[in-house]
């Protein structure tokens, strides 16, 4: 349903984007996935077209979307970073006027409609001046939803929530999958994007360096990790173990050390003993599966090392 080609993006001298292509299939939700900085925002101010770029192509539909922007934007709802309100509306003016702005038609039955998916109902006559974040934020996607999109940008949405007003924007998330409509969520919270996304993709640096299905991802990259824990400071660590050919890496944070192993026959018959010899004695030793927080440390470290 969309499909980047190429794109490329520069602001003077930055380049931001540099020849990035993905595609993302009708229905799916799409995790986009980044550091701060790495360029999430400007590919969603360009698919929103809010934002030029330089060069690639960009078809949503199987249509050129440089070609038919107009017709192709009413396809499109998008919930930007940092929403502006009107704080002396109610939520139910507020949506009206979104929706004069686009010249909608019998708006009334579609704003009560909304409001009730996101859970806004029974605030509709209040200030959005008064609101909650989670409020606001909820605000925001029912604005993005009005116009019933097919596709639905959302930049961040739940940055800035705590973790109950993260879970209802989760929960609408997955609500509008149920309804068949495809989600392109860029967010760095990966807790987030393992509980609701399809398929990700890792921007790094305007790079893509990753893109894949969550499931096979994880099927993929999943290798134990072993915790340890301590008596003291392991500041040499990494020094120690740099020849072992079966130690993939290795973060230190103080007196704990998670070690990232690429042959699981190896480190099971001799990390103890390799530890052992450390002369540092073992609070607790622990073996677990990788999360994709693990999986995106582990593949950006690896970016910046080429
Ligand atoms: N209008 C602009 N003019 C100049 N540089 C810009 C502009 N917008 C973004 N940039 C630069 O482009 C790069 C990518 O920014 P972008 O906002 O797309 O990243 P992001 O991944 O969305 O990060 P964040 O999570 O912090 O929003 C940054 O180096 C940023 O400074």
């Amino acid at each position: 349903m969309i499909e980047v080609n190429n794109l490329t993006k520069s602001y003077g001298n930055n380049t931001v984007l540099k020849q990035i292509s993905f595609k993302i299939d009708r229905g799916s939700i799409y995790g986009f996935l980044g550091k701060n900085g790495a360029g999430k925002t400007t590919t969603m101010n360009i698919l929103t077209g809010f934002t030029r770029y330089d060069s690639g192509e960009i078809y949503i539909d199987g249509l050129k979307f440089s070609e038919n922007k107009r017709k192709l934007l009413k396809k499109i709802g998008y919930l930007p970073e940092n929403p502006e309100f009107y704080n002396y509306m109610n939520s139910e003016e507020y949506l009206n006027f979104i929706g004069e702005l686009s010249n909608m038609k019998s708006k009334d039955k579609r704003i009560e409609t909304i409001l009730e998916s996101v859970n806004l109902k029974y605030a509709k006559k209040k200030k959005i001046g008064e609101y909650s974040r989670g409020m606001k934020q909820r605000l925001g996607i029912a604005a993005a939803l009005l116009n019933d999109p097919e596709i639905i940008f959302l930049d961040e949405p739940t940055s800035a929530l705590d973790p109950e007003g993260r879970i209802e924007v989760l929960e609408i998330i997955a609500e509008l999958k149920k309804r068949g409509k495809t989600v392109f969520l860029s967010t760095h919270i990966l807790n987030d994007v393992e509980r609701v996304c399809d398929y990700i993709s890792i921007l790094d640096k305007g790079e893509i360096i990753i893109s894949q299905n969550l499931n096979e991802l994880k099927k993929k990259y999943i290798q134990p990790i072993y915790d340890i824990e301590f008596e003291n400071p392991c500041g040499d660590l990494s020094n120690r173990f740099a020849d072992i050919k079966w130690i993939d890496s290795i973060r230190i944070n103080k007196n704990t050390v998670s070690i990232y192993v690429n042959d699981i026959y190896e480190a099971k018959t001799k990390l103890i003993r390799e530890i052992a010899k450390l002369d540092n004695p073992v609070i607790s030793y622990k073996i677990r599966e990788a999360s994709l927080e693990d999986i995106f440390i582990r593949m950006v470290k690896q970016n910046a090392n080429i």
